[in-house]
């Protein structure tokens, strides 16, 4: 199970949170990534965690003011990059061109969809994984493992369907090692999280506990 801890734009110590993460990586053995907001990518991927970007635009070099551009944030030291979110909704279109752009920039994708049928759309598009997230249930205390297995479950099916290739994630409410082995046991590759890390007083023994479930 790969552990991505999305810290969105909280207003939590990134670095705290990526040593922290890097350490129990290491001690663990476990698949850990920390993805911060976009201007901190260079000094986060410093500490040794991987890293990954939160969003990068279609776009390639050239005359395109305000975008994150997929090379600039894999030159600074990105492994890979979360595409889509349901706090940042991006057309079909943006997202085809948002994966292509990682590709080009030799970066792993992850694309998270609100539902099964964003799944199945989103597999169709060849990323190396799609979440699903609940958006009812992002920040809440309860995991969409346990909120709505079947969620998982049919999320599971329709990346299938489309293409075996693409691993299925699941996020929201995500907080403890229990639910990432419930996630696990579902048929999810790995769990996207963010305030059960990001707000937490003691970043590490969150993180400790997360990796018990794998
Ligand atoms: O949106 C999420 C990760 O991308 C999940 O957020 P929470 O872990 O805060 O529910």
């Amino acid at each position: 199970m790969f552990i991505l801890v999305n810290l969105k734009a909280y207003p939590c110590d990134p670095i705290e949170v990526a040593t922290a993460a890097r350490d129990v990586a290491e001690a663990s053995g476990a698949r850990i990534a920390v993805s911060p907001q976009a201007a901190d990518v260079a000094r986060v991927a410093e500490t040794g965690v991987e890293t990954w970007a939160q969003h990068v635009s279609p776009n390639a070099h050239g005359s395109h003011t305000g975008s994150t551009l997929a090379e600039a944030v894999a030159d600074n030291g990105a492994a890979g990059t979360l595409i889509n979110h349901s706090e940042n909704r991006l057309k079909l279109a943006d997202v085809d061109g948002s994966v292509r752009a990682a590709e080009r920039a030799d970066l792993e994708t992850i694309v998270c969809a609100n539902n099964p049928a964003q799944v199945g759309a989103a597999a169709a598009l060849g990323p190396d994984a799609v979440a699903v997230e609940p958006p009812e249930l992002i920040g809440g205390d309860v995991s969409v493992a346990t909120a709505d297995p079947g969620i998982v479950e049919d999320a599971v099916a329709a990346a299938e369907a489309v293409d075996p290739a693409v691993d299925v994630f699941c996020g929201a409410g995500v907080s403890t090692g229990e639910d990432v082995s419930t996630a696990g046991d579902l048929g999810a590759a790995g769990v996207l999280l963010a305030s059960g890390v990001a707000k937490a007083d003691d970043p590490e023994s969150v993180l400790e506990d997360l990796v018990s479930g794998i």
